[in-house]
């Protein structure tokens, strides 16, 4: 799939414009604080309704303005042109397929893309709910019954929590929402490890083809229910209630729920090692690229397409010998990629020139 258009109104700090993009290589390109990065988070934002750099939507606004609307039109596999838009106010966000209005969870999912931004490191040295987050959506971007089963399951904990609270723990209501804790919980379980079992070997295969074939690179799902790896659903739910009964005592206590994938963890293992702990920042960026073309791998896979690319500022994350290596990647895949750079590369496609908010086209 590729984006072919795109357009926006008070996107940031950029010019109200409509744009025809490479369906290849897009080269986002200017001085620093003049709109690169505006300018794919607006590509960002039309695929997945939501921003890389901020959870806050409003501060898409340009300046002094309450309403953003980004617009664009895409091409599937089949070769069909679809129209998508997203008109966000104050109040609310509307998602638009082909001029009809849809559900977030309809929108979600059509136009694929996979970013790769400065702030991806914290991936591997932040906390493990950044990577829950991170790999809940990466599921999701696969598997629709997914994410419907970490909303789900969201609300689930949320009424468990207030029973806990409450210290209504004996009465029915409470084993019918534990029986649905323990029901959605263990679904999240075995699509978490299933995903991270293919995600591994593709990411040990991607960092070794791309930085160092010497390596050895792992991703492991750190359970909470611990070793989970050869077992059936109906011994994960076992499990999975025996943990319950254990830690029902303190739960009373405490007031909430001390068991559930909402304590899974995710750890990445370079040489036998933490990565958190011990790789370089350098080998930290390359594990995150790696990871990142893993995905584009799994979602081939997944729906025998390949999803838009975006990756912000490139010449700050590695050296001449891996820059190339990376840009032959997408160039050898046909991927549609957005790349920012405060320098020129030489490659074919089409060049942006960013200045002041203002997109300048300049074929290559
Ligand atoms: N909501 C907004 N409305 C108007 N301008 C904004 C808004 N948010 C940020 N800006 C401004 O937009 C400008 C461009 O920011 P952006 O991050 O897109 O630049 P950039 O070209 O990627 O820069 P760099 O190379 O330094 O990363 C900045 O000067 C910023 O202050």
């Amino acid at each position: 799939m590729y984006l072919k258009q795109l357009s926006y109104s008070n996107f940031r700090c950029l010019e109200d414009t409509k744009t025809e993009l490479d369906r290849n290589f897009n080269l986002i390109y200017g001085k620093n604080g003049q709109g690169k990065t505006s300018f794919i988070e607006a590509v960002h934002f039309l695929a997945t309704g939501k921003s890389f750099r901020t959870k806050k939507t409003k501060e898409l606004f340009r300046y002094n303005k309450n309403r953003v609307i980004v617009f664009g039109k895409y091409i599937n596999k089949n070769e069909e042109e679809n129209i998508l838009a997203i008109d966000v106010n104050e109040e609310k966000k509307d998602f638009y397929i082909n001029r009809n209005k849809n559900k977030y969870i309809d929108y979600v999912g059509l136009l694929n893309i996979i970013s790769f931004i400065p702030e991806d490191i914290e991936i591997i040295v932040g906390n493990p709910s950044i990577r829950r987050n991170f790999f809940n959506y990466e599921i999701s971007q696969a598997k629709k019954d997914y994410l419907k089963s970490i909303v789900d399951f969201e609300k689930i904990l949320k009424t468990r929590n207030k029973l806990i609270k409450e210290k209504k723990t004996r009465e029915e209501i409470y084993s019918i929402y534990n029986e649905k804790f323990m029901e959605e919980g263990t679904n999240i379980i075995i699509h978490r490890r299933e995903f991270i079992k293919n995600i591994s070997i593709l990411l040990n295969l991607n960092y070794r083809k791309l930085f160092d074939p010497k390596s050895e690179l792992k991703l492991k799902y750190d359970c909470f229910l611990g070793d989970i790896d050869k077992k059936t659903k109906e011994e994960i739910k076992e499990k999975f209630s025996e943990n319950i009964k254990r830690k029902a005592e303190r739960e009373k206590i405490l007031g909430y729920s001390l068991t559930g994938p909402q304590k899974d963890d995710f750890i990445f293992e370079l040489n036998g090692k933490n990565a958190k702990s011990f790789s370089s920042q350098g080998e930290k960026k390359s594990i995150i690229f790696s990871l990142k073309v893993s995905e584009i791998d799994m979602l081939v896979k997944e729906k025998n397409e390949y999803p838009l690319f975006i990756m912000d500022d490139i010449a700050s994350y590695f050296d001449e010998v891996r820059k190339k290596s990376i840009l032959d990647y997408f160039i050898n895949k046909k991927i549609q990629c957005f790349i920012t750079s405060t320098e020129d590369l030489n490659i074919k496609g089409k060049k942006f020139i960013i200045e002041k908010g203002k997109v300048i086209t300049d074929e290559k």
